[in-house]
C-alpha cells in the first residue's frame, strides 16, 4: 500500500463521512436548499484564497520543472473555470459584495485556512502536498459518486460543481498527485508523523466543512 492510501485508510471514518455527506447527496439530487449552497460557497471562496496560495507554494517547492508545470497549469484552470463558477453562483444567489470579499469565517474555514498557511510556511513539498492531495482526492471521491452525467441535476449551480471535480483532466490530476505524494514519502519517523497528522487534520476539516454548510450559522457560533 502506498503512503497516500495508508494515510487515507488511517482516517477512513472521516473520509467516508465526507465523501458520503448529506450535503453531497442533496447536491446530486438537486434538493440542496439555496441557503445551504450559498453558505457553503461563501465559505469555500475564502478556502480558495488560501488554496490558491498553497498551489503557488507547490509550484515553488516542487523538485523539478515537470512537477512545477503541473501545478502551474492547475493554478491557471483554478483561476479561470472555478472562479467563474463562484462568480456565476454569487450572481444567481444574490450574494452581497461583502460576503464575496470578506465574510465572517466559520470555525471550519478558519481552521482550514490556518492549516494551509502553516503548510505553506513549512515550504516542505510533502507537507504542502498532503493538504493539496486531501482537498483534491476527497473532492474527486465524492464527485465520482455522481455516476452518469445524464443523471446529474439540471441546475448549473449543482451540476457544474460536480463537473469541476469529475472530469477526465481532474481524475488524471488526482492520480498524478497520489503518485507524486507516494514518491516523496518521508524517510524519518518524525517527518512521516508530521505529514500524517497534517493529512488527517485536512480530512477531518473536509468533513466539518460540509457539516457547517448544513447547520445554521447561530449553531456554528454555539459550537465555538
Ligand atoms: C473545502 C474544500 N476542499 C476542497 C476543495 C476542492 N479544491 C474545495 N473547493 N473546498
Amino acid at each position: 500500500m502506498g503512503f497516500a492510501e495508508l494515510l487515507r485508510s488511517n482516517c477512513a471514518a472521516d473520509w467516508d463521512a465526507a465523501v458520503n455527506h448529506p450535503f453531497v447527496d442533496q447536491l446530486f439530487d438537486g434538493s440542496l436548499p439555496d441557503d445551504h449552497l450559498r453558505r457553503y460557497l461563501v465559505q469555500d471562496y475564502q478556502f480558495c484564497d488560501a488554496f490558491t496560495a498553497l498551489l503557488g507554494q507547490a509550484v515553488a517547492s516542487a523538485p523539478s520543472l515537470p512537477s512545477r508545470l503541473v501545478f502551474a497549469r492547475v493554478l491557471g484552470a483554478f483561476a479561470s473555470d472555478e472562479n467563474t463558477y463562484f462568480q456565476d453562483c454569487f450572481e444567481e444567489l444574490s450574494v452581497p459584495e461583502a460576503d464575496r470579499i470578506a465574510p465572517s469565517l466559520g470555525p471550519a474555514t478558519r481552521d482550514f485556512d490556518a492549516l494551509m498557511r502553516s503548510a505553506i510556511a513549512t515550504r516542505s513539498y510533502p507537507d504542502v502536498l498532503a493538504v493539496v492531495l486531501v482537498a483534491e482526492w476527497l473532492y474527486g471521491g465524492w464527485a465520482s459518486r455522481a455516476g452518469d452525467p445524464a443523471t446529474w441535476p439540471s441546475a448549473p449551480k449543482h451540476s457544474e460543481w460536480i463537473r469541476l471535480h469529475n472530469n477526465p483532466e481532474y481524475n488524471t490530476w488526482v492520480e498524478w498527485l497520489r503518485a507524486e505524494f507516494d514518491a516523496v514519502e518521508p524517510v524519518s519517523a518524525e517527518d512521516r508523523a508530521r505529514v500524517a497528522g497534517t493529512f488527517a487534520e485536512a480530512v477531518r476539516l473536509e468533513r466539518t466543512f460540509f457539516d457547517a454548510a448544513l447547520v445554521p450559522p447561530d449553531s456554528n457560533a454555539e459550537a465555538r
